[in-house]
């Protein structure tokens, strides 16, 4: 609908009250109709706020009908955070979320049944060397003379030091009641369908929280197909949730070093990845134009890095790669080699050359609950999710 035939149909309703609704539901469509039409990085601000008003508009209305459809009203306001991150109005939405959620019968999340434990995972199965470990450095060791290659800090998060506080999140995230405490009730999230960001048939998805926390194994040991809840601005939809985190001060610091493909956020920015661990999920190899301070919280991550000088023999995807449609259109900065997708021998069988050029010098290592990995910019990564029960990661890039 272009904006002169809303303008005239608007036109046309203004003397029946009746409609009212429909002109807010046009007014969403409208701006839904611009965010869809183009690659979401071109979306003029003006259709996000447009959309996230219409939202608060329609909720507004919603909320002082005498027979509101709550659980509809609290997902098109997540939705108004999940599209538009809240476009100025998170606060608002917020309040309205907390008053629909008032108008809900009581909310009786079943008790969390104690899950199986897995047997730790080994740390070396795709690359000969461990990734290194250290002791908290202090932010100006940090700068001039951690920040150039990856590093672990074992158990970091889960004690206080001087450049981070403990995580409260430690032995609350585990908890499906805890969560759905903090999120309240008739939350959605969005979700990937599918084992690998490259499969054929991945797919993404709005799914109730609830739903997500027990396909994920936070309620039961999961069914079905893999679902992950993957670099998702969590915190902005649940405020409750980023007060259980800390950002680590290395996170505020700019490291003493120059990377061309380097993109500094205007702030550390938070993402959530959660799935199961059975599910074995895999974010394929690829490379981000940040600093990252990667949390585990809960589970286990298996980690493979490999640097940045080696992209060329990284044998990523190109327009004419065999990869997906999607990985065609938009993977130059994925690796096709099925790294901790595939066993390593069938990997490095299919890939030859490249078990000869990068295996040598990648590392691996998993991380358990509390660890904290550090990447700069521009490192090859892949992640997988490891034993039995439900995984949480918390990246913070910057
Ligand atoms: O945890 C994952 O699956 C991937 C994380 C990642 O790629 C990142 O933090 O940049
Ligand atoms: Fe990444």
């Amino acid at each position: 609908m272009t904006c002169r035939t809303l303008a005239a149909t608007l036109h046309d309703e203004l003397s029946d009250d009746s409609r009212i609704e429909t002109r807010r539901a046009l007014l969403r469509q409208l701006a839904d109709d611009h965010i869809n039409a183009v690659p979401f990085q071109q979306v003029d601000v003006k259709w996000l706020q447009l959309y996230t008003d219409a939202t608060i508009l329609e909720t507004l209305s919603g909320l002082l009908s005498p027979h509101p459809a709550t659980l509809a009203l609290i997902c098109q306001l997540d939705m108004a955070i999940i599209i538009a991150g809240g476009a100025n109005r998170l606060e608002t939405i917020h309040l309205l979320i907390g008053i629909a959620q008032s108008r809900l019968e009581a909310h009786c999340p079943q008790p969390t049944p104690s899950l199986p434990k897995a047997p730790l995972a080994p740390d070396l199965l795709y690359a000969p060397h461990p990734i290194p470990e250290l002791d908290p450095p202090s932010v100006e060791a940090f700068i001039t003379s951690c920040s150039a290659s990856p590093f672990i800090l074992r158990g970091f998060a889960n004690r206080d030091s001087e450049v981070c506080p403990s995580w409260p999140a430690f032995g609350r995230w585990s908890s499906a009641d805890y969560l759905l405490a903090t999120a309240g009730p008739g939350r959605v999230v969005p979700v990937e369908l599918g084992r690998a960001y490259d499969d054929e048939g991945w797919s993404q998805r709005i799914v109730p929280f609830e739903d997500f926390l027990r396909r994920a194994g936070f309620l039961e040991n999961p069914t079905g197909e893999a679902m992950y809840l993957a670099q998702h601005s969590l915190f902005r939809q649940m405020p409750g949730l980023e007060e259980d985190i800390a950002i680590p001060d290395y996170a505020w610091s700019l490291p003493d070093a120059d990377y061309p493909a380097y993109r500094r956020p205007a702030e550390p920015e938070l993402s959530v990845w959660v799935g199961s661990g059975s599910s074995e999920i895999v974010s394929p190899p690829h490379t981000d134009p940040f600093f990252n301070c990667y949390i585990q919280v809960v589970g286990e991550k298996r980690v493979w890095i490999a640097p940045p000088h080696l992209s060329h023999q990284m044998e990523a995807h190109t327009p004419d790669s065999n990869g997906s449609v999607a990985a065609k259109e938009y993977m130059g900065n994925t690796s096709r080699v099925p790294i901790l997708k595939a066993s390593p021998g069938d990997a490095w069988a299919a890939h030859p050359s490249f078990k000869e050029s990068v295996y040598p010098h990648s590392r691996e290592a998993v991380l358990r609950s509390g660890d904290m990995l550090f990447m700069p910019p521009g490192w090859w990564h892949a992640m997988r999710g490891e034993g039995a029960g439900p995984g949480w990661s918390v990246s913070i890039w910057f």
